[in-house]
């Protein structure tokens, strides 16, 4: 289907495409927010960037993403049912919140992207795959954050599924379907889908990693993984290096303990690697690109004239309007 204009946005069938992420409380993520933002304006990504932001995102942060281009969205909170669930991390029961954009269907498509991921080639093509399907990476089972599963516990990987083969004894229960990190994902808006998700997590008790989790088992009919280099989860590098090519990453994700770029000490285990090192410095060359910055690439000097021109026609259409109506005023009789 060919793309229509739709006021200056690329739509298909009347709904627009765009890239979200989720932004939630006033600390640093922000950054991470900004960076995916000018990192897929430097992809030359044809779709804007949605912020789904949560109420206590503080009003300069806010300010900072409609400065960069993003087209910044209000969700309220979602919470679990309560539980005693240990999550791997204890602030992931706030990406409950996540689900919130499968309302947002002024979209017919969207690709969910963490504030923790940068994308350093152009991946819009992903917005043309097939329709029905709930397209994201497969994750590793291999870190400590997983060492609750029973595939932990007996060294199991879907991303090696021969090294070490799923035991077909009762003990350890069936072998677990195909599973994505939901740190990216290509998905469709749906209010039918959204409602039930939120009525279905009233009803599911919560687990380790959450909205992830979760996300896992409502989609796993019609999960289709698509390659590694569409959300490279960088404990892969140390863990399944036979299933990495660095140089082809498209879409870095920045999870491992200790690699968000905007906080990197490198004093975390793994932290210390040379490609870890130079993936982040590749993420703070695209934050610290001035430009990259919105106000300095929508506007060049050819088109700043026209931008003046237009400002100035449209002064002296409303200076004209006002002229018209005072002398029109002036010759009709009063209402009163
Ligand atoms: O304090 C927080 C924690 C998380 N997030 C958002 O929730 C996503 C998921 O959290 P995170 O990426 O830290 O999880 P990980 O992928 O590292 O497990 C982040 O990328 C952010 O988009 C946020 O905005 N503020
Ligand atoms: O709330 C649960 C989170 O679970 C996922 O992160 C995990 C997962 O990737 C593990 O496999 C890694 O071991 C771990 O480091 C990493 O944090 C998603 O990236 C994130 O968006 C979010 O859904
Ligand atoms: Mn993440």
């Amino acid at each position: 289907m060919a793309p229509e204009m739709n006021n200056n946005k690329l739509s298909y069938g009347g709904k627009k495409r765009a890239y979200v992420t989720f932004l939630a409380g006033n600390g640093d993520y922000v950054k991470g927010v900004v960076g995916l933002a000018k990192g897929l304006r430097k992809a030359n990504s044809k779709y804007p960037l949605v912020v789904a932001v949560l109420p206590d995102v503080p009003a300069d942060h806010r300010r900072q993403l409609v400065d960069q281009g993003c087209i910044v969205k209000d969700i309220q909170p979602v919470y679990p049912p309560d539980n005693q669930t240990q999550f791997a991390m204890a602030y992931y029961v706030l990406n409950y919140s996540k689900l919130r954009i499968w309302e947002f269907v002024e979209y017919s498509r969207l690709i969910y992207l963490d504030g923790d991921i940068q994308v350093f080639e152009n991946i819009d093509h992903l917005f043309d795959l097939p329709d029905g399907s709930f397209y994201a990476v497969k994750d590793c089972f291999c870190e400590k954050t997983w060492s609750h599963t029973p595939q932990y516990k007996i060294g199991y990987c879907q991303q090696c599924p021969d090294k070490v083969t799923w035991p077909e004894t009762e003990q350890v229960g069936p072998k677990p379907p195909l599973y994505f990190n939901a740190g990216m994902f290509v998905y469709e808006p749906s209010l039918s889908t959204y409602y039930n998700l939120l009525e279905t997590l009233k009803v599911v008790p919560p687990t380790p990693f959450a909205e992830q989790d979760f996300l896992n088992m409502y989609f796993k009919d019609i999960y289709k993984p698509i390659p590694p280099v569409y959300n490279l989860v960088l404990a892969m590098l140390w863990r399944h290096p036979e299933n990495i090519e660095l140089n082809e990453a498209k879409v870095v994700h920045y999870c491992a303990a200790g690699a968000k770029p905007w906080r990197f000490t490198g004093q975390e285990e793994n932290m210390e690697r040379e490609d870890i090192k130079m993936l982040v410095e590749k993420w703070w060359d695209i934050y610290n690109d001035e430009s990259l910055d919105y106000k300095n690439v929508n506007v060049h000097s050819g088109q700043k004239e026209d931008v003046q021109k237009k400002q100035q026609s449209i002064t002296q259409f409303f200076t004209d309007l006002c002229e018209a109506a005072v002398l029109h005023c002036a010759k009709a009789p009063s209402a009163a």
